[in-house]
Formats: C-alpha cells, sequence, structure tokens
C-alpha cells in the first residue's frame, strides 16, 4: 500500500521466513525486504525465491513495501529487480547508488519487466541509498533521474567506510553527508531519509539523532528492529503544543489578511506568510496520523 507519510522504513533480511511473516503487526510505515546486505552470497537465490512468495502471498497491510536489490555491480540485481516486479513491490531501494547513470540501469529493467509482468509501465517506485562520497556529491542528479524517484536516504555503514571515518554517536562524520542529502532531496521535490541507528540498546541516543535529523528536514529513517519505531514515530509526530501553534498561525494568517495586516504576533512569536507552508505540514502529518480532527488542512 502507498503511504504519504514515511517515518519509518524497517529492514527485513529475506532470508528469515520468521522476520518476513509479519512485520506489519509492529505497525512502521515502511518495510524493506532486503536482498543485499543482511544476505549471504549462498543464500541469494532463496532469499529471492522468499521475497517472490512473500510479495504475493502475504498481506502487509497498511505498510508499503519496498525491496533492497543487490547492487548495479553484482550479478544478482537483474534478477531481484524482475522479483520485485513481479510480486508488485511498492517500489526498489537501489544501494550503493552512485550516479544518476545507475539510476537509469535500474529504471529500464524495471520498465522491462513492468511490461514482462503487465504492469503499468511507470508503477513500480524507486529510491536510492547514497553510501560513498561519489553518491552523496551525486545526491541531487541522482534524486532528479526520473519521476519514479521516491526520496534519497543516507547509508551510514558503508558510507564511514568508504570515507575512512568512525561511525560516532554524535554524527559530526554524517553532518556534510546529511546537510547535502537533505538539500539535494529538497531541491528535487523528492523524499530524505536517514541511516539506521546500529546501536540496537541505546534508545536514548537513537531518540537524540531523530531529532537531530527531524529538525534537519529529513522524512524518516531506515530502522533495523521493532522497539526503535515508537521512538522515531514520538520525534516525528507533532506535539500537542505544536498542533494548537500550527492551527493559531494558519487562523491569524488568515483572519489578518483581511485586514490588510501582513505581520503579526501568534503565541509570543512574529508571524507571517514564511510559516504558513510549515504550519499547514504539521496539522497534515497531524491528519495523517490521527493526532488532528480539526478542518484547517
Ligand atoms: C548496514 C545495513 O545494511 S542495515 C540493513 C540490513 N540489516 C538487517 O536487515 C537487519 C535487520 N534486523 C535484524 O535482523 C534483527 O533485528 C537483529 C539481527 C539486528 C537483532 O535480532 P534479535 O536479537 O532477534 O532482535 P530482538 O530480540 O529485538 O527481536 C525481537 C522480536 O522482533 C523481531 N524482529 C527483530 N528484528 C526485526 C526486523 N528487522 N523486522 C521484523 N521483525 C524483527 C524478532 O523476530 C523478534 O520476534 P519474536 O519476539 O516474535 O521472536
Ligand atoms: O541504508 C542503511 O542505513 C544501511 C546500510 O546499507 C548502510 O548503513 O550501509
Ligand atoms: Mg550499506
Amino acid at each position: 500500500m502507498r503511504r504519504e507519510i514515511r517515518r519509518t522504513m524497517m529492514f527485513l533480511n529475506c532470508q528469515k521466513a520468521s522476520l518476513v511473516k509479519d512485520p506489519y503487526i509492529y505497525e512502521p510505515d515502511c518495510v524493506i525486504l532486503d536482498l543485499e546486505d543482511a544476505v549471504a552470497a549462498q543464500e541469494k537465490d532463496s532469499a529471492r525465491f522468499q521475497l517472490y512468495n512473500t510479495l504475493k502471498y502475504l498481506d502487509y497491510r497498511q505498510t508499503e513495501r519496498w525491496v533492497r536489490i543487490n547492487g548495479v555491480d553484482t550479478p544478482y540485481f537483474k534478477e531481484d529487480i524482475r522479483a520485485a516486479v513481479a510480486g508488485k513491490a511498492d517500489g526498489i531501494r537501489i544501494p550503493v547508488c552512485e550516479s544518476a547513470a545507475d539510476v537509469k540501469v535500474v529504471e529500464n529493467l524495471v520498465s522491462a519487466a513492468e511490461e514482462e509482468f503487465g504492469l503499468p509501465v511507470g508503477s513500480t517506485l524507486l529510491m536510492a541509498a547514497l553510501e560513498s562520497p561519489k553518491g552523496v556529491l551525486n545526491a541531487f542528479s541522482i534524486a532528479a533521474a526520473t519521476p519514479r524517484m521516491m526520496g534519497i536516504a543516507l547509508s551510514a555503514g558503508d558510507f564511514t567506510r568508504t570515507m575512512h571515518a568512525k561511525h560516532t554517536k554524535t554524527g559530526e562524520e554524517l553532518f556534510a553527508a546529511r546537510g547535502q542529502i537533505v538539500l539535494a532531496a529538497r531541491a528535487a521535490g523528492v523524499m530524505c531519509f536517514d541511516t539506521v541507528h546500529t546501536d540496537l540498546d541505546d534508545l536514548d541516543s537513537l531518540r537524540r539523532e531523530t531529532e537531530l535529523i527531524c529538525n534537519m528536514g529529513f522524512d524518516g529513517k531506515s530502522v533495523i528492529n521493532p522497539k526503535q519505531i515508537a521512538v522515531i514515530h514520538d520525534v516525528f509526530n507533532p506535539t500537542a503544543k505544536e498542533i494548537k501553534h500550527a492551527e493559531h498561525i494558519l487562523l491569524a494568517l488568515s483572519a489578518n489578511k483581511a485586514k490588510g495586516i501582513g505581520v503579526m504576533v501568534v503565541d509570543g512569536k512574529m508571524i507571517d506568510i514564511a510559516m504558513k507552508e510549515g504550519a499547514e505540514r504539521t496539522l497534515k502529518l497531524a491528519k495523517v496520523t490521527g493526532l488532528y480532527k480539526g478542518d484547517l488542512v
């Protein structure tokens, strides 16, 4: 099912039936059925077989279904694309994407598979994981490579490896990449996602990291374990105070517009037309998540 919001994209190892059978019970916005690094080299074929059957026969309810194929430099990715499209995945995540040309290679195969399996050409979304200096530097051309592009994501495991950087809890090694990715995504009009948090037991640092990327403008975060979902949703969901403030802004802007007043004070803050879109975004997110029942958006 297609989602408007994608706060969480949870990885599932396609090698493990126990993981892929019912992940929707944890209510992530999206799942990423992984054929790449979570799957051992000798298990690629059986994981792909399991992927196809999972997509075809299991009902993931409200959860959007993505497939992480193997990279375009591997012998596996062409069959991965056929299986994902045949199973009607919502989208395909391209790992270690380095250029718009990589996106085009995948897109051409996706179009061919859509024709082969009788789906409308263009119906499968794409997203790209940027995991190397080249990928991050090419973020804008990758994000703008095709109308199928849903978003771009930072993948810090491979990024820190290729940068010879340390993966820290404070994330200074990721500042430049995060900044570049969120800028490129907004310029191209696509979504952007932060990397997985690998420290499974440290939910406090997950919260701090999620607050950082939420404040920067990211739309969501990749997830490796169900216990990370509630923390991330909690950070992304607007608070009652934010919802009230957004309502006050929209009401004040509309009332003052009629009087010819452009700048005003709302809840102690200066407000003008520049704040309208942000307030609307807050209320839309609150509406989709069931936190706002009003009719201002
Ligand atoms: C750098 C990268 O490329 S990241 C992307 C590739 N990595 C992955 O896909 C890894 C995804 N995550 C996992 O496989 C697992 O969470 C692990 C291996 C990290 C930890 O596994 P566990 O120690 O079993 O986790 P935990 O004890 O918290 O599991 C609790 C429950 O959640 C389930 N669960 C754990 N992770 C997931 C997941 N990613 N998706 C769905 N269910 C999950 C477990 O099956 C378990 O269910 P149960 O109670 O019915 O038995
Ligand atoms: O996409 C992710 O966050 C996981 C990943 O592949 C990486 O960190 O290299
Ligand atoms: Mg990776």
